[in-house]
């Protein structure tokens, strides 16, 4: 992530065009979004190079063979699908990093990053900063919803039943190396998950008291103390609605436009400086919901000023 592209990887693009785990809405539609939003002119511009893997294969559930193990575990929806998808994802983020390229996973409902973390852990112990306005921390047995996007970092540390599914926990990534930023929208049950747990959660009020800057300064030494690098994952609807409808699940009271740069822009200086960051997804963009593709733009902007891409 050096400004300049001096010491930065090729950036491999692997879109992830999955909506299973946010109960099928139009969030599959977000990896040609961003690509059409201008990803790859913005990476250009941040001085970074990059390639294009193309987008997974993600088969439509009506395809899937109506002999094959249940669709669901408990209250989980698709999860057999997201396994199927996930497992691939892993594979093709852990070879991405062996090939010495950097992975940027676009979503796709949040759940993607079960892969692209799994991939990630696969080699190396793995820290974690989680942009969100949610916790995505419930298991079947919390979740009010049974959507998997809201139990997807529940699934990489191995909570509940994900404990015994292995394509889903990532032992890896240890809790305590785990950072939530900008948390404003906790389920009743989750919250006590939230709070009982070893991650650091800095919700929006910590924004609103220290500011951006010195809460991410303190998310990236959490993420980064006793690991071998980072995970960064980016749901949009972190965004105040305002800077970014397209969001299936949107939440008033999010960072704003430059708060949202800022954020990167201070996890790319840390980069430069000691190479921390593995891997990234950027998720939850849905175009059926989204203005004239302004959050898929906004998202091929940040993924950029993350990678380095600055003003002057
Ligand atoms: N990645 C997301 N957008 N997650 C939203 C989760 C919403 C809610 N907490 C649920 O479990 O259903
Ligand atoms: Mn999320
Ligand atoms: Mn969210």
């Amino acid at each position: 992530m050096a400004s300049n592209g001096e010491t930065m990887a090729t950036v491999r693009i692997i879109g992830t065009p999955m909506d299973y785990g946010a109960n099928r809405r139009g969030v599959d539609m977000g990896p040609s979004a961003i690509r059409y939003g201008g990803l790859a002119d913005e990476l250009e511009r941040a001085g970074v190079e990059s390639v294009d893997a193309g987008d997974l294969f993600v088969p439509r559930a009506e395809e899937r063979d109506p002999d094959a193990t249940p669709p669901s575990e408990g209250n989980a929806k698709f999860l057999r699908e997201i396994e199927d998808v996930c497992s691939r994802l892993a594979d093709e983020v852990a070879g991405t990093i062996d090939d010495g390229l950097f992975p940027l996973v676009l979503g796709g409902d949040h759940s993607v990053a079960i892969g692209s973390m799994n991939g990630s852990a696969r080699d190396a112990t793995l820290g974690a900063i989680w942009f969100d306005a949610h916790a995505d921390l419930n298991t079947p047995r919390t979740s009010p919803s049974g959507n998997v996007h809201g139990m997807a970092l529940a699934a990489v540390l191995g909570r509940g039943v994900f404990g015994d599914f292995e394509w889903a926990h990532a032992p890896a990534v240890r809790e305590s190396s785990v950072a939530y930023v900008g948390l404003r929208s906790i389920d009743d049950r989750e919250r006590a998950l939230v709070r009982d747990s070893e991650m650091t959660a800095f919700t929006m009020s910590d924004i609103d008291e220290r500011g951006i800057t010195a809460v991410v300064e303190d998310a990236l030494e959490v993420a980064t103390t006793g690991t071998d690098g980072i995970h960064v994952s980016l749901d949009l609807d972190w965004l105040d609605p305002n800077a970014a409808p397209g969001v299936g699940t949107p939440v008033r009271g999010g960072v704003t436009y430059r708060e949202a740069h800022s954020a990167l822009e201070t996890v790319s200086k840390r980069h430069d400086r000691d190479n921390v960051v593995r891997s990234m997804d950027v998720v939850e963009v849905n175009p059926i919901l989204d203005e004239a593709n302004e959050t898929a733009g906004l998202a091929a902007e940040l993924a950029s000023s993350a990678f380095g891409k600055r003003i002057l």
